[in-house]
């Protein structure tokens, strides 16, 4: 990557130039020239460079008299990081225009979440003056916190992350009317019509079942979401809009990745393998309730693997036999011998295992006992690199020692009614770190697999994925921009925006794609059924609404978060409550029309229940719909390809993401990234400079 750096002082080209040792791999020039208007584009600032950067960085002073509205609106991204106290409206206005300040002066927006992207946020949303700003986040703020979530500091451990994001960011805007909730999203109290007070929803969260719900809740209050996440390096900005744009789940996500029992107990073939075994296995049987599901591999019991659970069941039970011992002499010996000699010697046996790959090799005590004699106790502090099979052996039994004497001490204090205490593992508690590095490790050598250092297992183990400041703060001004596109009503113009580490570029972009119309939870449609629960039955909705006035035949089910409680063959729920079965005010239930006899099929409705206070008369019915509802039928074939004009209305159909995938096919290195850079700047798509103004607003161009 190419850096140019340019100021009338010396300052920000010596920062520069530091820049430039601290990446090696790119070129950095600075210069001191002051800045001199463009002749050719009046509202233009130009510095002349050399030649023609793929970046160009800024750093104005508030004297510039600096327009950067050429490059908002280029045609590409551009990439807005506020990084000053307060930013006058006037400067916002010169950046924006009149028009789009007001209308983000008078937008009301929610943001949930107030982590690592949610923190950056709320300063981007206050600094930009966006008028009303709701926070909601359900967490406390941790220690762990303090190093991203730059609006929390120390005093603020163990205060709610919502409500001290909103005392610290009012400080930065004293004018913007900020509420905050210390509460789960999923809460039933923030119905369909809270999300509809918004113009704007924003998702900076980190777990799938709130993401899912946000969308869902959007979806239904036909309310504009972004959502946005990072992992390491990476980071994802997607517009969501009800019947214009795919919604969070018209993508299938992956989920966390569990591995199967036979692989767990009896063929590792990687280190997360053997980590696993030592943290969800063999820590749990000898410290935790054995009775816990372990997390981490796959234990429920199909055909297939039964034999393997049965297996895994005897030896957890021999080795609840040594666990009485805990704390004598012989409990090292005798939970080493048990899972490194006897179990590994019952798998040799198993001898069709063996013919395509190496037996496990078992372990000796003695042998191990005379080698780890010069071990210094110090290793345990040696963390990065991995521990040979004497080291290994040494921690294993200290590790077992420390948490054994920690267990018994626990039993002398914990009362005798309450639970039995346990010892849990957590990546930040040494004990038990120490004993999975350790297992683990000697696991590794008797199935020949690489070992890993406590370093690493410390990640693989408590599936950290490192949190990167920088990437989380650009993700967030990224959000921003596609906050002014929705709120401009420019949707065509709006695209799904990556981060990335490799390839060419840092900033990718890919046009958005309409709804997939085989979505359940999009091409739903909503509605809301005004009722009494305590009052109405299910058959008040199936017969007086769902049959009688909105046309369904007999083939319909109905399903509640937790399952189907209707079908035709299901049909004893009929007179219950809807309060009986748990359908409360502000749920919902999803009606699935499953006749295709005559035509397709409707596509599914989604009843939200509202409360209705008063009585139902003769007159009135127990269950009267909102708003009566069209509901389409599903289209003839469940997976269309995407309309390529639906959404864009520049043609630019041919999205950057498969581009993309075919560069980063060829690139492999800086040199060729920058070979892209200047042919992409030959051909006039990417002539625009990045600007970095240090006291407005910086504004870097994709
Ligand atoms: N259902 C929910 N309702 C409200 N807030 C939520 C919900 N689920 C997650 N959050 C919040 O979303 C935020 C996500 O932020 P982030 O990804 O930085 O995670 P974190 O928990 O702060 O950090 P880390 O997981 O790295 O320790 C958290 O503050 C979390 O409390
Ligand atoms: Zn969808």
């Amino acid at each position: 990557m190419e850096i140019s750096a340019i100021d009338k002082d010396k300052g920000f080209g010596v920062a520069a130039e530091l820049a430039g040792e601290a990446l090696p791999s790119s070129t950095v020039k600075t210069s001191s020239r002051p800045l001199v208007p463009d002749p050719t584009r009046p509202t233009f600032y130009s510095p002349h460079p050399p030649s023609p950067p793929h970046f160009l960085l800024f750093s104005l002073d508030r004297h510039v008299p600096f327009d950067p509205r050429p490059l908002l609106n280029s045609s590409r991204e551009n990439l807005i990081l506020n990084s000053a106290p307060v930013m006058p409206e006037s400067s916002i206005k010169r950046s924006l225009g009149v028009d789009l300040t007001r209308t983000i002066q008078e937008s009301r927006v929610l943001l949930v979440g107030a982590g690592g992207i949610g923190c950056e946020l709320l300063k981007n949303l206050v600094l930009t003056g966006f008028g009303e700003i709701h926070i909601i986040d359900l967490d406390t703020i941790d220690l762990s916190n303090l190093n991203r979530q730059f609006l929390f500091r120390h005093e603020h451990i163990k205060k709610p992350k919502a409500l001290v994001a909103k005392e610290v960011a009012h400080k930065f805007q004293p004018k913007a009317k900020l509420e905050a909730y210390h509460a789960n999203v999923m809460d039933k109290r923030f119905n369909v019509e809270w999300f509809q007070s918004f113009n704007l929803v924003f998702n900076a969260l980190d777990n799938l079942a709130a993401r899912r719900h946000v969308n869902h809740m959007c979806l239904a209050a036909a309310v504009p979401l972004i959502e946005s996440g990072t992992t390491g390096f990476n980071g994802q900005v997607q517009v969501i809009e009800k019947g214009t744009t795919e919604c969070y789940d018209c993508n299938p996500k992956e989920t966390p990745k569990a591995h199967p029992i036979c692989t767990i107990r009896s063929s590792p073939t990687q280190p997360i393998h053997c980590i696993v075994w030592g943290k969800s296995y063999l820590l749990p049987e000898l410290f935790g309730d054995s009775e816990d599901n372990p997390e981490g591999f796959d234990n429920e019991t199909t055909a297939d693997n039964a034999d393997e659970i049965a297996k895994l069941k005897q030896q957890a039970q021999q080795l609840q036999e040594i666990r009485d011992s805990m704390g004598s002499e012989e409990f090292p010996h005798k939970v080493f011998d048990k899972v490194f000699r006897i179990d590994i010697e019952e798998l040799r046996g198993m001898e069709g295992m063996w013919k395509e790959r190496k037996a496990p090799e078992i372990l000796d005590w003695d042998q191990l006992q005379e080698q780890s004699k010069s071990v210094e106790p110090t290793i345990v502090d040696i963390d990065q690199r991995e521990w040979t099979e004497p080291e290994a052996f040494f921690v294993f039994k200290d590790s077992l020692d420390r948490l054994s004497k920690r267990l018994k001490e626990l039993q002398k204090t914990a009362s005798s009614e309450g639970p039995a205490p346990i010892i849990e593992f957590d990546k930040d508690d040494t004990d038990t770190l120490d004993f999975v590095t350790a297992t683990a490790i000697l696991r590794a050598a008797i199935f020949d697999i690489e070992p890993k250092s406590k370093f690493d297992t410390k990640q693989m183990a408590g599936n950290i994925i490192p949190a990167i400041a920088t990437t989380n703060a650009m993700t967030a001004g990224l959000c921003v921009l596609q906050a002014f596109k929705v709120l401009q009503g420019d949707l065509a113009n709006s695209k799904m925006v990556f981060l990335e580490r490799s390839g060419a570029r840092a900033i990718n972009s890919d046009s958005l794609n309409p709804p997939r119309p085989d979505c359940g939870v999009c091409s739903a449609v909503h509605a809301q059924v005004l009722v009494d629960p305590e009052q109405v039955t299910l058959n008040d909705i199936v017969e007086g609404v769902l049959r009688s006035e909105l046309g369904y035949g007999v083939e319909l089910s109905i399903l509640k978060e937790s399952g189907v409680i209707y079908d035709p063959d299901l049909e004893d729920n009929l007179p219950k409550k809807l309060s009986e079965l748990g359908i409360i005010k502000d749920s919902w239930i999803t009606v699935v029309d499953e006749d295709d006899q005559d035509q397709d099929p409707r596509v599914n409705l989604e009843l939200f229940i509202n409360e209705r206070t008063e009585p139902a008369t003769e007159e009135v019915k127990p269950a009267v719909l909102k708003e009566i509802v069209n509901i389409p039928r599903k289209p003839k074939s469940a997976i269309q390809p995407a309309s390529e004009d639906a959404l864009t209305t520049n043609g630019a159909s041919s999205t950057g993401k498969r581009k993309r995938e075919a560069e980063d096919d060829d690139l492999t290195n800086g040199h060729l990234a920058k070979k892209v850079a200047g042919e992409s700047t030959s051909n006039g798509n990417n002539s625009e400079p990045i600007i970095i103004e240090d006291e407005g607003a910086i504004l870097i161009d994709d």
